[in-house]
């Protein structure tokens, strides 16, 4: 297999069309379109509020890209997500790739972009994974207008009698900085103060983008945004962002982010990449409104949940698609043999060079963990299709034990997917499977817990049938943080629970299908504008940080303006 090309040289030579063009297939003309240049747009506000305000049409099939546990490197999902929605394009259907925002945080960190990669990504590559349209630093000067604003309204007298030591609303940075997870702010004496100690979230993991994400329409956002909570007073009442007064200042500043942004793949098929929560220590999915917005345009909207089935896909099932009124029609399991290796070697930390020589064994003795991954998906009543995702070191009989183990063993429909290296073409195969398992499927979709449950009862339920934990250890700051929750309103919210990527458990060491093991929940961060509850496991950091070779020092700027490093 000769070697590719570059991402970024690939993304340079893809011969793109004017965004017009990419969407009028979809019906939309120019008027709906804001451009940023001939290849980036925003839909327009009257055309944003069109698309979401009709029902979500039965007729749309929504396809969920997901993975098994992956590497840290990633196994595909964004690669699949792309070249699976050029495959539809291709077999003459309309499909919309929805996905998310790449965060400068893993650009410049350890897992590089989030655009695809070889002849399926989505363009143009460089602007969407660095500034794009401005949507996370907008995100990021509105996190941290609120949080000036609660320190200013302290400063001035602090008539809401804030509690400084109950302070919950971070600040925001868009890079990877250990540095800041926690900070001391206020020194210099009466002028700066008072001082107090704080903290530093990676903009995906700010409340408001689980807020820009989540909300339905302007209005929605408005009041999502005003009922965040800020802070509790002396009596322990919360306090929230429209106590503050200024809730007017933070839609101003996301209006526009709100709307989605329109981009074309390496093959010109149309693309929403918009909103950019991560799935490890946020939701995990594009927004609501792209996806409402796609499903009104196109026969099939392929939408992808990050990291693992147990992260993404959970939260879409149970936090998302209801919250859209949205129907899966089915799931696809992004499986690499790498991935597979991985978990058969029960390797920890990862040595990616011991995954390159071919290991048939070694490939099989990850099957427990794709097996526990399908299980989980047909537990919400989808049809799940197993997407091996090629790549170059991979032999025909690591491939085959992949396709015969589904076939023979699992009995769900799998498909070797080579869109890495040949664009939708190689997803041909995967979408006619996809049909295929649409409709041949029985059964309805439906979230795993019963949405007036108690939170406890709701983090019990996907410990155990999505994890696969024999249950769940509160601590007893956890066991406070319950008990608050009726104070603002979240006692029977939906949870999104923040745990490592890398294991079904908090452990990132236990790969596999670990058992005999209880979840530990050490904190609940209420998310009252989002309207879920943030449950916090093991040692997830809302702040990652830069890897011992940050890929930064890699990243350079030619002559010719393209750049280098950017992959
Ligand atoms: N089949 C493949 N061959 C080579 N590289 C791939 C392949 N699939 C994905 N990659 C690369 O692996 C990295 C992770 O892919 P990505 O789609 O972002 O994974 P995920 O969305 O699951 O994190 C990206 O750099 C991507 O270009
Ligand atoms: O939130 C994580 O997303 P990926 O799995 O696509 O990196
Ligand atoms: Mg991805």
């Amino acid at each position: 297999d000769q070697d590719l090309p570059s991402d970024v040289e690939l993304a340079r030579r893809a011969d793109r069309q004017p965004i017009e063009d990419v969407v009028a297939p979809l019906g939309l003309e120019p008027a709906d379109l804001d451009q940023y240049g001939d290849h980036v747009a925003k839909l327009s506000s009257a055309t944003t509020r069109r698309l979401t305000d009709r029902a979500a049409s039965s007729d749309t099939r929504y396809v969920l890209v997901t993975g098994m546990t992956p590497t840290p490197r990633g196994e595909g999902k964004t690669v699949t997500n792309v070249g699976l929605a050029q495959a539809f394009d291709r077999l003459g259907k309309t499909a919309v790739a929805a996905i998310r925002e790449p965060s400068l945080g893993p650009v410049f960190g350890v897992k590089g972009g989030a655009a695809g990669g070889g002849h399926s990504q989505v363009l143009p590559m460089k602007e969407i994974n660095l500034h794009f349209t401005g949507d996370l630093h907008a995100v990021t000067a509105a996190h941290n207008l609120i949080a000036a604003t609660l320190d200013n309204h302290v400063h001035q007298g602090n008539a809401l009698e804030i509690d400084v030591d109950r302070i919950v609303w971070p600040r925001a940075l868009d890079v990877n900085d250990r540095a800041l997870r926690e900070a001391v702010v206020g020194l210099g004496g009466t002028t700066n103060g008072p001082p107090r100690e704080d903290a530093f979230v990676l903009t995906p993991a700010s409340e408001l983008m689980a807020v820009l994400c989540l909300a339905s329409d302007r209005e929605d956002l408005e009041s999502r945004i005003g009922r965040i909570v800020v802070a509790t007073d002396a009596d322990g009442a919360p306090v929230t962002v429209d106590d503050l007064g200024v809730t007017g200042a933070v839609v101003v500043l996301l209006e526009d982010a709100f709307r989605p942004n329109v981009v074309q793949t390496t093959e010109g098929t149309p693309a929403f990449v918009h909103g950019g929560p991560f799935a490890n220590i946020a939701h995990g999915t594009n927004t609501i409104v792209a996806d409402r917005a796609a499903g009104a345009l196109a026969d099939y909207v392929v939408t992808e949940a990050g990291f693992g089935a147990d992260l993404g896909a959970e939260k879409f099932f149970d936090i998302v698609a209801p919250a859209a009124d949205i129907t899966p029609a089915a799931a696809v399991l992004v499986v690499t043999v790498r991935a597979l290796k991985y978990h058969g070697k029960d390797l920890w930390p990862v040595e990616f060079d011991a995954l390159e020589d071919p290991d048939v064994e070694a490939v099989r003795g990850g099957f427990a963990n794709l097996d526990r991954h399908v299980g989980v998906l047909q537990q919400y009543g989808v049809p799940v299709v197993v997407a091996i995702n090629r790549f170059p070191s991979d032999t025909d009989a690591e491939v085959d034990a992949i396709l015969e183990h589904c076939r023979d063993d699992l009995e769900v429909r799998a498909a070797e997917s080579t869109v890495h290296r040949d664009g939708g073409e190689g997803g041909i195969a995967l979408a006619k499977a996809v049909d295929a398992a649409v409709e041949g499927h029985e059964g309805t979709f439906a979230p795993l817990y019963d949405r007036d449950a108690p939170v406890s009862e709701k983090i019990e339920t996907v410990a155990t049938e999505v994890y696969g934990a024999d249950g769940v250890t509160f601590t007893a700051d956890a066991r406070k943080d319950l008990e608050r929750l009726e104070r603002v309103g979240l006692e029977t919210a939906p949870v999104c629970l923040s745990k490592t990527p890398y294991s079904f458990s908090d452990d990132a060491s236990k790969n596999g299908a670990p058992t005999g093991w209880e979840l530990t929940v050490r904190e609940l961060r209420p998310a009252a504008g989002a309207g879920f509850v943030v449950a916090l496991t093991g040692d997830v950091l809302t702040m990652p940080g830069l890897p011992a070779e940050p890929a930064a020092l890699e990243m350079g700027l030619a002559d010719d303006g393209s750049v280098s490093g950017l992959f």
